[in-house]
């Protein structure tokens, strides 16, 4: 039996424990302690500046904690680096500017498959599986619905399709852990509709983090909501609890959601 399989928590797939991070003197994440078990769909909120893009970027290895734990499926990740976070069964998504724009939509899913397959096998083993990797990217191209599109340049899709392909990149290696950064951002309302049915398709039965400011995508989404308020975690709970909680209302969902209400009004 392993020290972590002891703990009440050990079958958390990301755990923090009183997380901190510093930049300078300024503490920007101050003690966060958070489980999120597997399979489990899991939303970071907040106002801006809150530190949720630093939560995710000491998750994936991006920064190491000043001080505190962050554990992938019981193991301690903090202060390994992001491939090494990825090989042990993190992705996290890259922005567009990532893509290979002058490689197909094929190539750029195939390329994050090898990179992936890459340290499990010796080169000759490698080469005889490339059969392999050509089936499981189409496979992946039919699961973000860009089966049509696979010859054409990254750089010559639609916005929303070029933010699929992307999805498509990060689960490509099959990680059981995916984090999400604003998968919706600069979408149309039926865009982003379409796609958190495609961010449910291809996450199901792993475990999501996203970070997400559409509060319709939080709500439909998500199974719990964490609530960072000044770096601080202020709620971990379901969205209904959370919605009903007051603090998270006066801290913050009080206004994003009257904003929300008079947008939908104009
Ligand atoms: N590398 C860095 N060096 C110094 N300060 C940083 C660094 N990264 C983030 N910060 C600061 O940490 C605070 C939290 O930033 P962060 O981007 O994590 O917030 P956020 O909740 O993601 O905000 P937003 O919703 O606007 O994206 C901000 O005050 C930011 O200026």
């Amino acid at each position: 039996m392993t020290p972590h399989a002891t703990n009440a928590t050990s079958a958390a797939a990301v755990e923090l424990r009183a997380v901190t991070k510093s930049f300078g003197r300024t503490e920007i994440i101050r003690g966060v302690s958070l489980a999120v078990k597997a399979g489990e769909r899991v939303a970071i909120i907040g106002p801006n500046g809150a530190g949720k893009s630093t939560l995710f970027n000491l998750i994936s290895g991006r920064f190491g904690p000043t001080s505190g734990d962050i554990l992938l499926h019981g193991r301690p990740i903090g202060g390994l680096k992001p491939y090494e976070i990825n090989r042990a069964g993190l992705s996290r998504s890259f922005q567009v500017s990532n893509l290979f724009g002058r490689l197909s939509v094929f190539e750029n899913i195939r390329c994050a498959l090898l990179w992936a397959m890459g340290h499990r096998y010796e080169f000759w083993k490698f080469l005889s599986n490339l059969r392999d990797v050509n089936d499981r990217t189409e496979q992946v191209l039919e699961q973000i619905h860009l089966h049509r599109k696979r010859d054409h340049l990254a750089m010559n899709l639609t916005y929303a399709e070029q933010r699929a392909l992307e999805v498509g990149i990060t689960i490509a290696g099959g990680s059981s852990v995916i984090l999400l950064d604003e998968p919706t951002a600069g979408m149309s309302k039926s865009e982003t509709s379409r796609f958190v049915q495609l961010i449910r398709e291809v996450t199901e039965g792993k475990t999501l983090l996203t970070v997400e400011h559409d509060m319709g995508v939080v709500f439909g989404l998500a199974d719990r909501i964490a609530v960072l308020v000044y770096g601080e975690l202020l709620a971990f709970d379901t969205p209904e609890a959370v919605r009903a909680n007051p603090r998270v209302q006066e801290a913050y969902l009080g206004s994003v959601l009257a904003d929300a209400q008079a947008a939908e009004a104009h």
